[in-house]
């Protein structure tokens, strides 16, 4: 589980961030949506103290990530796995090496258990056979692949996915989500996913955090999402012509 607590947050006095608080839950996909610009990006650096915020506090299973022992903190960097927006592999290496970086960073692992683990992350999120491939030779979607294999490659308890869907077909997308989905049950992991994508929200949305210029103006899950009352929020969910059409129908 992640707390957040009364995170706030600003740039050139501009605040960003203004005291932002939920619980992320182990085993559930959890999101943060919300309008370009509204501090989501902000956030997720936050919780991942690549940006200090100046109030707040980020708990990982009760373990205050800013204020804890140096010893502390590794082991919680140690257990987080990250999806980059874009994936951010590394051009110049194979998909098997752009998986095992983690491994080679962060571990002693005998070079013969990292590659029986990068395989069977490979194999995991149906890659199997492409690990001499180079990024420029596969597509998009695997590639969000082998961004998720290097994710999970050190088995984490916490998981993040910035933007996940960002240039992706409708199709393709539906099977990323699903398939951190699927490694956040079976790992139980705390899986929190950054997006603006209706389809990820209505579809994996177990908890929703929606954030309205800085400031968390909602929160429900994929059920609650269309019954919503809140100006901004109904403002978000029904540019989609066809939810708002979904909404018609049921009232
Ligand atoms: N390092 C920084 N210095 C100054 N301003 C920043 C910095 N990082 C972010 N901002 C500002 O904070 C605001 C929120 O940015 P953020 O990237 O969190 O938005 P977002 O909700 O993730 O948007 P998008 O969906 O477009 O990625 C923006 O106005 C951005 O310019």
């Amino acid at each position: 589980m992640i707390e957040i607590k009364h995170i706030s947050k600003s740039f050139n006095d501009r605040k960003i961030l203004d005291n932002v608080s939920g619980v992320f839950k182990k085993g559930q996909t959890s999101l943060v949506i919300g309008a370009s610009g509204t501090g989501k990006s902000v956030l997720l650096k936050c919780m991942l103290d690549l940006v200090r915020p100046e109030h707040g506090a980020t708990l990982y299973d009760g373990r205050d990530f800013y204020i804890g022992e140096e010893e502390e903190k590794k082991t919680i960097r140690r257990e987080m796995g990250v999806l980059f927006q874009g994936g951010a592999l590394f051009d110049s290496q194979t998909v098997h090496q752009n998986v095992q970086f983690p491994l080679d960073m962060l571990t002693e692992m005998p070079e013969s258990e990292k590659r029986d683990r990068v395989e069977f992350c490979l194999q995991r999120v149906g890659l199997e056979g492409t690990g001499n491939r180079m990024p420029s030779e596969i597509s998009g979607g695997m590639k969000k692949r082998v961004g998720i294999a290097r994710a999970i490659v050190m088995n984490p308890k916490y998981l993040f996915c910035d933007e996940p869907n960002s240039g992706l077909d409708p199709l393709t997308s539906i099977k990323i989500d699903e398939l951190i989905k699927e490694i956040t049950e079976e790992y139980s992991t705390t899986t929190v996913i950054i997006t603006h994508d209706m389809n990820s929200v209505l579809s994996i949305g177990d908890y929703i955090m929606f954030l309205y210029k800085g400031k968390k103006v909602w929160e429900g899950n994929s059920q609650t999402i269309l019954d919503t009352n809140v100006p901004e929020l109904e403002e978000f969910v029904f540019s989609n012509k066809a939810l708002m059409k979904m909404r018609g129908e049921k009232r």
